[in-house]
């Protein structure tokens, strides 16, 4: 496990040299929010690089920022300080280049069929045709293995289902970076599991790039191939960690338990200790 502390590290690619430009770039990003009567900062002086097709994780304990680090990306909170730069350019607010998954099973309209559900953004942001979003959308619905629930209306369908749809939406947008919060976090054990699988296959098929949010250790090493910890109030880079080694069968490995227990002792117990510590 390579470990940085500085939350500098680029991803290691085959021939050992990280690709360049960064797809996206968030730089000495801070963030905050307006409570009645204070202001509470939700991340200080975040920066880290994300490359095309990488699997990048936010992971840290609940209240660490992750989420509205994500929603900065998204484009839905503006920085305190810092920027934050896709392709090259200010990110100024949402757009169809960065879609979101979150965690709740009704992030799906309800009155539409699984078909219009995934079909609707895709032609609701005029890239295409209705023809040819029903073309992209069968595409995305297959791929995800929903093939014959096509006319099932979300309600009708497992936790499980509704998360595969959300995916199938929001790839079917075909946006620059995936946003996920905690996608799988409201799944039973099995299904999270199941769906972690699902999502690193379409990722070999698709290779997206994608933004990943969640608090656990083991579905970080799981899902990323690059791992921002960060610690809370407000949320700091705590390291970098390149997990590229880690998958669905490393599992039960020691070495995976050891790489999860490391991580765990970063974020809980050399927080304090470690602030402004040298690399590893
Ligand atoms: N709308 C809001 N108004 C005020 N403070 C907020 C708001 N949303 C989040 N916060 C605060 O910002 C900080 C970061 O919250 P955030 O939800 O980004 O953390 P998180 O790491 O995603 O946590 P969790 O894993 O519990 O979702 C927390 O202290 C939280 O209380």
């Amino acid at each position: 496990m390579e470990l940085r502390m500085d939350g500098m590290s680029a991803p290691v690619r085959e021939n050992g040299v990280p690709p360049s430009p960064p797809l996206l770039s968030v730089e000495g990003v801070s963030l905050e929010y307006q409570a009645p009567g204070r202001v509470v900062r939700a991340t200080q002086n975040v920066s880290f690089d994300v490359w095309e097709a990488d699997r990048f994780v936010l992971l840290g304990a609940s209240g660490c920022g992750k989420s509205t680090l994500l929603k900065a990306v998204g484009g839905f909170i503006a920085p305190r300080q810092g920027r934050i730069l896709l392709d090259g350019r200010p990110v100024h607010g949402p757009g169809p280049d960065r879609v979101v998954v979150f965690q709740e099973f009704d992030q799906l309209p309800p009155w539409k069929t699984v078909r219009d559900n995934v079909a609707f953004p895709v032609r609701a942001s005029g890239r295409l045709n209705r023809k040819e979003a029903a073309e992209r959308a069968e595409h995305y619905i297959e791929k995800v293995g929903l093939s014959p629930f096509a006319n099932a209306y979300p309600n009708t369908l497992s936790g499980g289902m509704k998360q595969r749809v959300a995916i199938a939406r929001a790839l079917a947008m075909e946006p620059r970076v995936l946003l996920m919060d905690e996608p799988f976090a409201a799944l039973d054990a099995l299904t999270r599991r199941k769906m972690q699988e699902e999502l690193l296959a379409l990722w070999e098929e698709v290779r997206f790039t994608l933004l990943f949010v969640t608090h656990s250790i083991e579905e970080a090493l799981v899902v990323g191939n690059r791992i921002a910890l960060l610690s809370p109030h407000p949320g700091r880079m705590r390291a970098e960690i390149n997990s590229h080694e880690w998958g669905m069968k490393s599992g039960g490995s020691p070495q995976f338990q050891a790489a999860a227990n490391r991580i765990h002792r970063l974020l809980f117990e050399e927080a304090g200790a470690a602030d402004g510590a040298s690399h590893e």
